[in-house]
């Protein structure tokens, strides 16, 4: 950072205490737009980095919901709207015990510029809330999906705010939030909720756009070094919903994925993961611990992440910080090609430059996982047509704009001197796209 984007995260550290992923987030984007505030000092004079860091909106209220025998249980939700400068805000829900303002504002913050590259008109939101699916009944979560909308209502709609899934959040739980909304307000306004079921409004592809579209941007991505995913072994990290279609969709295209993980370990398959027992196992809400069982040669070893098994392609789906740097070390020497951010950074600062030392093409998340809001506003789009286009048409524009944002990172990278860093392609993309924006706007 130069002194003058150092003093801004200095003082953003002092404005937003106790939030280190939202450090973390700003110092990332802060350190590579250097090249861009070199060239349009106007930037600087319209003080356009301290607001854009700074959220529009910031809602935090309780939840109170009762449990199955009866007891009420409380929980803290959020909703941050961070900049609505290129069009309604527009992020997904977290329901996990970890989620707090921190959590939630980093989020929002990566959100602006991963929307501003879709070129689809979106502002960035995020929100969510600590309560923990884990171990609920269905019940439960229903009744706390309702009692989050009871409050948040108030702060969406089709043009003002669309929430989406995340961790914990699904299509079940979109399902219950959109059937309390429609409740409240006595609206069936289905571009207000994305992710959604079909029958209720929502898109082909959307469950899959996101595993989907970081495939397709390592397809891009090793295009441009002559190579193709065809044949490649690959590890990825979680077994949640970007995991398991990313890992469905390096299937289709030849690769052979080895590992996934949940939060209690790896899975290790060296014959290549069986997806259908993987979903069997999935869908009956089972651990992974279940696949060895039916598939004995696999392991299941606990306590571990997949990050020291050779393979070739490594997506990291999970969580925030869940690589890090002897992680990075290890892949590296295992003979990594190619790394997509599946999750919402889940390389650390030191991981990411053990990465681009060792010349291994490295997609940040705000590009590589982008497919999921691209698809969201394909389903905004079909909502508000009332049209309903067809799985193949969908998946055709989901590949188109995963390779324009690829396109997109690596030009911008290069006309900034930065070849080949898809990171700082994506930062002074994004920033520039919506600087602009606040620019045309006006002062507010
Ligand atoms: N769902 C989307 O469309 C979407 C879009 C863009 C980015 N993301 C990001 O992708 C990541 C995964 O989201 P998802 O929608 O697949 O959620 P999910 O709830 O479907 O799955 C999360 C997975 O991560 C695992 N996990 C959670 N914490 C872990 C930990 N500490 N260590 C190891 N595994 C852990 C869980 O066991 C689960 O398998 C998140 O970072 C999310 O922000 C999701």
């Amino acid at each position: 950072m130069t002194p003058d984007t150092a003093r801004i995260h200095d003082e953003i550290v002092r404005r937003n205490p106790a939030e280190p992923e939202f450090h973390q987030a700003v110092a990332e984007v802060l350190g590579s737009l250097e090249p861009v505030l070199a060239r349009h000092a106007h930037l600087r004079e319209l003080r356009l980095l301290e607001r854009l860091c700074e959220p529009e909106r910031q809602v935090m209220f309780r939840v109170v919901w009762t449990d199955d025998h009866g007891v009420p249980r409380l929980n803290r939700g959020y909703r941050v709207g961070f900049s609505s400068a290129l069009g309604p805000y527009k992020g997904g829900l977290r329901f996990h015990p970890s989620v707090t303002l921190g959590t939630v504002k980093f989020l929002a913050f990566e959100q602006i510029f991963k929307n501003a590259l879709t070129g689809l008109g979106l502002g960035a939101g995020k929100g969510g809330a600590d309560f923990d699916p884990a171990g609920r009944s269905d019940g439960e979560v229903m009744r706390f999906c309702q009692a989050y909308m009871t409050e948040l209502y108030r702060h969406i709609g089709p043009h003002t705010d669309i929430p989406a899934g995340d961790i914990g959040v699904g299509t079940r739980e979109l399902g219950y939030l959109f059937g309390q909304y429609k409740r409240i307000t006595n609206r069936f306004d289905a571009g207000t909720l994305t992710g959604k079921a079909h029958t209720i409004g929502g898109s082909h592809v959307r469950t899959e756009a996101t595993g989907y579209g970081v495939t397709y941007f390592l397809e891009a991505m090793l295009a441009t070094r002559g190579d193709t995913l065809d044949g490649k072994t690959a590890v990825l990290s979680g077994s949640g919903n970007v995991a398991t279609h990313a890992a469905a969709k390096l299937h289709d295209l030849g690769a052979t994925v080895l590992a996934c993980s949940d939060s209690t370990g790896t899975l290790h398959d060296p014959s290549g993961l069986r997806l259908d027992v993987l979903h069997e196992i999935k869908t009956a809400r089972r651990k992974l611990d279940a696949y060895p069982e039916l598939v004995p040669h696999a392991r299941f070893l606990p306590g571990t992440t997949p990050w020291d098994i050779p393979c070739d392609i490594a997506v990291p789906a999970a969580t925030q910080n869940e690589l890090d740097e002897s992680d990075a070390i290890a892949l590296t020497k295992n003979g990594l090609r190619a790394l997509a951010e599946g999750a919402n950074m889940p390389c650390t600062p030191a991981a990411i430059d053990v990465f681009r030392d060792a010349g291994i093409a490295f997609a940040p998340g705000k590009a590589a996982n982008a497919g999921g809001v691209a698809t969201s506003a394909l389903e905004m789009r079909q909502n508000a047509s009332r049209e309903r286009w067809d799985f193949p048409t969908t998946d055709q524009h989901l590949a188109t704009i995963m390779r324009e944002i690829h396109d997109t990172c690596l030009t911008t990278a290069d006309e900034h001197d930065r070849p080949g860093d898809y990171t700082a392609g994506a930062n002074i993309a994004g920033f520039l796209t919506v600087a602009d924006a606040m620019t045309t706007l006006g002062i507010a």
